[in-house]
């Protein structure tokens, strides 16, 4: 583990920073870089607080002689920024790439299908034909959308594409990114990019036509010319090491700008800016900020907040964070279902998501071994297993031993002989507060809290944070980027605002 902070000096309790950014996940990491390597005329005097001893907030690898597993999320779907953050850390030589034919399957009706990709759009069978023909013509837009009135992604997925893609597809869907219940679920806050297509085009179809052909209109700027080249078909990546070396890579480069065991405790108005008091291993220290950057959890904000700014901390109060527990276990080649594996003996796939009809516990599977290297020694397949979510807020009462044999009992009804050995465990770990549910209102709710921040004279503290920019890994990263550019905004107004004489000034000013 990195030791990332020398105990600080007494004349840091003394420096007014420009920016705190409080939370050291992805959010908070790349936010502190852009803002150190992009903004450096604004932003000269940084400083990253994290209240754990080590930073990557969910991104959690562990190792072991045989195994090297993932305790928070897997992986992540390279786009431009995500290579970019691992190019400016160092690690670009580091990135593994997901085999981009891996299947997704879904478990429908005792059998496990693979998801429609591309060239099988016709004949794969986790849809009737009736489904599809549904889909088809739901996609052309016959049913149009209620005026005026928000849609869970179930209202909005049935309506456009009918019931089986809902079930079958979509709602394993919202397990495999939000641990999520799509009855509550916005689609326009949880899946924005589809709801835009419907929007801008008048039915799914139309949106996507409308997309390539603004696409062609406005092609994007040349890329970034260090970066990878772009992986062909749509893949996920992760590290030779696992997820966790990107953000101890990135907060290596940044180690003088870092206190770690730093817990925020209240944040308060003073003078030109705001008093930040910490808990420390040296104690409470106090330190002032001309602009906060808050990327923990939304609750963790509303706590914060909750004393000078009780509308914003009381909106940021009601996102909800099921509990999920990761689960890793592996098992001998050998206990697989024949038909499962591929020529070689190896079980081919990304992984396997379980509608919730379906009478299975977990919400889903990650052939962790299958889809990156050196996960597992030979002869043996490493799962990762999740349960819990939304819909299943129990598990935090359980066991590890109650919540192991009911992965594996799962296990066996889909993947595994019946006569397979127990599992060996190799990791789990509970996330009580895992995942920020985009639920109906989510737009409203975390712009409102930013609107009651400003009016509480608090314009200052700029929230961010997965809740903010969207959930998954690279939508973190660019929206770092997105929010050192704020920051840097909101210096320079500030700035501006002192070295422009007020109206009493140049009327005193003109009769001198
Ligand atoms: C089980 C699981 C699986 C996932 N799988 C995937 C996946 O496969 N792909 C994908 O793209 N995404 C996945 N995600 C989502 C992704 O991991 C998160 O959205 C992302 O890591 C959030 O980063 P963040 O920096 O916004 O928040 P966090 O990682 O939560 O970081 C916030 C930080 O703030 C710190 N903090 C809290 N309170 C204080 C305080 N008072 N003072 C200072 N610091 C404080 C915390 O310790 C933490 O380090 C998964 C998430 C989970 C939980
Ligand atoms: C509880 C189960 C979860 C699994 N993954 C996540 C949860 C909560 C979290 C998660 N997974 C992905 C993302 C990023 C989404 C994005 O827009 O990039 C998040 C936040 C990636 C992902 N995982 C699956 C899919 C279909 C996706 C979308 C991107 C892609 O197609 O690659 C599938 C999947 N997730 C989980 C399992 C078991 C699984 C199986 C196929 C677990």
């Amino acid at each position: 583990m990195l030791d990332l902070h020398p105990a600080p000096s007494r004349s840091d309790d003394n420096t007014e920073y420009d920016v705190v950014v409080v939370g050291g996940g992805i959010s908070g990491l790349t936010t502190a870089q852009a803002c150190l390597t992009e903004h450096s005329g604004d932003v000269s005097r940084l400083l990253l607080t994290e209240a754990r001893d080590r930073v990557g907030g969910n991104l959690t690898s562990k190792q072991d002689s045989e195994y090297l597993w993932e305790e928070g999320p897997t992986s992540f779907q390279p786009n431009d920024a995500m290579l970019k953050a691992a190019v400016d850390a160092g690690l670009d030589k580091d990135l593994v790439m997901g085999d981009p034919k891996a299947p997704r399957f879904v478990f429908w009706n005792k059998k496990l299908r693979p998801t429609p990709s591309g060239p099988d759009l016709v004949t794969f069978d986790l849809l009737s034909i009736w489904g599809k023909l549904r889909a088809g013509l739901g996609a052309a837009g016959f049913k149009k959308a209620p005026p005026g009135q928000e849609e869970t992604v179930e209202q909005f997925v049935t309506r456009n594409l009918g019931v089986e893609v809902f079930q079958r597809l979509i709602e394993p869907f919202c397990s495999g990114v939000y641990a999520g219940d799509p009855t509550k679920l916005s689609i326009q806050a949880a899946f924005g990019k589809v709801y835009d297509l419907e929007r801008t085009g008048g039915s799914i179809f139309g949106g996507v036509i409308k997309l390539l052909q603004e696409r062609r209109k406005n092609p994007p700027p040349p890329r970034d010319s260090r970066l990878p080249p772009k992986p062909k078909g749509q893949t996920v990546s992760s590290f030779r090491k696992g997820l966790q070396s990107l953000p101890e890579a990135m907060a290596l480069k940044m180690k003088d700008n870092i206190r770690t065991k730093w817990e925020l405790q209240e944040i308060e108005r003073a003078d030109t800016g705001f008093r930040l008091t910490y808990r420390t291993p040296e104690g409470i220290r106090d330190i002032k900020a001309r602009c906060v950057a808050l990327t923990v959890p939304a609750y963790v904000a509303a706590d914060l907040l909750r004393r000078d700014c009780p509308d914003a901390s009381a909106g940021l109060k009601s996102i909800d964070y099921p509990p999920v527990a990761a689960v890793s276990l592996a098992y001998p080649m050998s206990a697989i279902l024949q038909d499962r594996l591929d020529q070689q003996g190896n079980l081919p796939g990304f992984g396997q998501l379980h509608p919730r009809t379906q009478g299975i516990t977990t919400l889903g599977t990650i052939y962790s071994s299958s889809l990156f290297p050196n996960r597992a020694p030979p002869g043996w397949q490493q799962l990762l297993c999740y349960i819990g979510g939304a819909l299943n807020r129990g598990i935090v009462d359980q066991g590890e031993e109650r919540i192991i044999a009911q992965v594996d009992k799962d296990l066996r009804q889909m993947l595994l002989k019946p006569d397979a050995p127990k599992p060996k465990k190799i990791g789990l770990r509970i996330w009580p507060k895992a995942i920020p549910q985009f639920n109906l209102a989510h737009v409203e709710v975390v712009q409102g809290a930013q609107e009651d921040l400003d009016l509480a004279g608090y314009e200052g503290v700029l929230l961010g944070g997965n809740y903010v920019s969207g959930v998954a890994l690279g939508k973190c990263v660019e929206y770092g980027y997105e929010y050192a550019n704020k920051i840097a905004k909101y210096l320079q107004s500030k700035v501006e605002a002192a070295t422009v004489p007020s109206q009493q000034e140049q009327d005193e000013a003109f009769f001198v």
